[in-house]
């Protein structure tokens, strides 16, 4: 496997991703309506807009994406491209309500884990999964691709879940798994929730089918799994979705204080905060690429959040203070912070996932967790169903337009 290839699909730097952004404008509209669905195939994804890694990682901001498309589209002529970066917001909303979820993952992948370890039919079925070598062509050109970019395209994603599911029988959480410790844009909220949806879990016993026609229309003719696909995709059986809890605040901090600021990668674009009067004594750069998996993630995957954090430093040299990089455990941030003289600790607020696992974890001096107002006004509206949330776009928008106003 090349490491090469994913840092080749996702430069890893916010001039990169803001030339993927420029170059994606023109398309948002009619193009990307007609065309969003089909997967050309690796190095062919021009019809979709590839920015979901810079997203994830909070290179780019949901914002600038929006702000930049409709700088050029009417929020009509470019619904569905916008829709689908509210799907992001959507998810993490969702997750954030209803944290038990993430843990119930985690069970659920540390179980199936423990199968694969025990039983070696499972563990046969499991690895040629991985390496695609089931000798369903489709599903294993997917495996490869995503191994050696760090990338799946979304249709790919529903279709390779559904054959890991239903044709395959492997259980859901290794799936999700997989493509946790491969996926440059690997999301424990977008990530978790779509496996749950295909699985049936997310939508109560609605699941989706992967069929042969559908692949063979929108893979263009490079794929036909005829007669190799279950037909029947009963949903896989869990527990009920948990009651939902009040969407986060976020904490306000107290810029005068001394502070200690934690840099971390669910969210690379700290100026937000600096521009508030944040002015850190020091800085620590969290690395939680460890917490992604029970096993190792993919080199790539740890190359590119380094990477990317590398560019993130660069573009913030001398407002930062100093530096210290990599810090992975919670005991040392609360030393280091005490160390440097802090009276409290500040960082841009995690999501459900595990940075703010790790967060959780540090104690003995306050950890304040600003939240980025489009999170705060999105995400109490992920209640139900992403189409109740949908109605609520043009309001979210006209309020984000209201924000860069004041
Ligand atoms: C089983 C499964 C697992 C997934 N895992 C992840 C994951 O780990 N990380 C991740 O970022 N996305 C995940 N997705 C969502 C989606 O597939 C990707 O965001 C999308 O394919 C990224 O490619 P793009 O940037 O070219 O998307 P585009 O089609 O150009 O869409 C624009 C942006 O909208 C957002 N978006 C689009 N579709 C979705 C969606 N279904 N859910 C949430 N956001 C969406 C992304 O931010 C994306 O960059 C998953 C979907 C499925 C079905």
């Amino acid at each position: 496997m090349s490491t090469d290839r994913a840092l080749d699909t996702f430069p890893p730097s916010r001039e990169a991703a803001l030339a993927r952004l420029e170059a994606f404008v023109p398309k948002a509209a009619r193009d990307y309506t007609t065309r969003r669905n089909y997967d050309l195939g690796p190095g062919a994804h021009d019809n979709v807009s590839m920015l979901s890694a810079y997203l994830r990682h909070r290179v780019l901001t949901e914002q600038e994406v929006l702000d930049a498309v409709l700088a050029e589209h009417s929020r009509s002529a470019a619904e569905k491209f916008i829709q689908e970066v509210f799907w992001r917001t959507y998810f993490k909303g969702w997750l954030e309500m209803r944290p038990p979820v993430w843990g119930g993952y985690r069970s659920e992948l540390a179980f199936a884990w423990d199968q694969v370890q025990t039983q070696s039919g499972l563990r046969r079925a499991w690895e040629d999964a991985c390496t695609g070598q089931t000798g369903i062509d489709c599903f294993d050109a997917w495996a490869r691709e995503l191994v050696e970019t760090g990338y799946l395209h979304n249709h790919a994603r529903m279709w390779f879940a559904s054959i890991w599911i239903f044709t395959l029988n492997l259980p859901w959480a290794l799936g999700a798994d997989f493509f946790l410790r491969h996926l440059c844009d690997g999301d424990p909220a977008s990530n978790t929730l779509g496996w749950r949806w295909v699985a049936g879990l997310q939508t109560p016993s609605k699941t989706y089918q992967a069929r042969a026609s559908n692949i063979r229309k929108y893979t263009d003719e490079r794929f036909h799994p005829k007669w190799q696909l279950a037909s029947d995709c009963p949903p896989v059986r869990g527990a009920e979705n948990p009651p939902r809890m009040e969407a986060p605040a976020g904490d306000s901090f107290d810029p005068s204080k001394k502070t200690a600021f934690l840099l971390h990668d669910d969210d690379l674009s700290p100026g937000w905060l600096l521009d508030r009067g944040l002015t850190p004594l020091a800085t620590a750069t969290l690395d939680v690429t460890g917490r992604l998996s029970i096993l190792q993630p993919a080199d790539d995957v740890g190359a590119f959040k380094s990477a990317l954090m590398a560019d993130c430093l660069a573009r913030h040299d001398g407002r930062l203070g100093q530096v210290t990089e990599g810090m992975s455990e919670a005991q040392a941030i609360a030393d280091w912070a005490r160390e440097v003289g802090a009276e409290q600790i500040v960082t841009s607020y995690a999501p459900v996932g595990p940075v703010a696992d790790l967060l959780h974890e540090v104690a003995g001096l306050p950890v304040l967790r600003p939240l980025r107002p489009y999170d705060r006004r999105a995400w109490p509206h992920a209640t139900a169903g992403f189409f109740k949330f949908k109605d609520k776009i043009p309001a979210l928008l006209g309020e984000m337009r209201g924000l860069r106003a004041a």
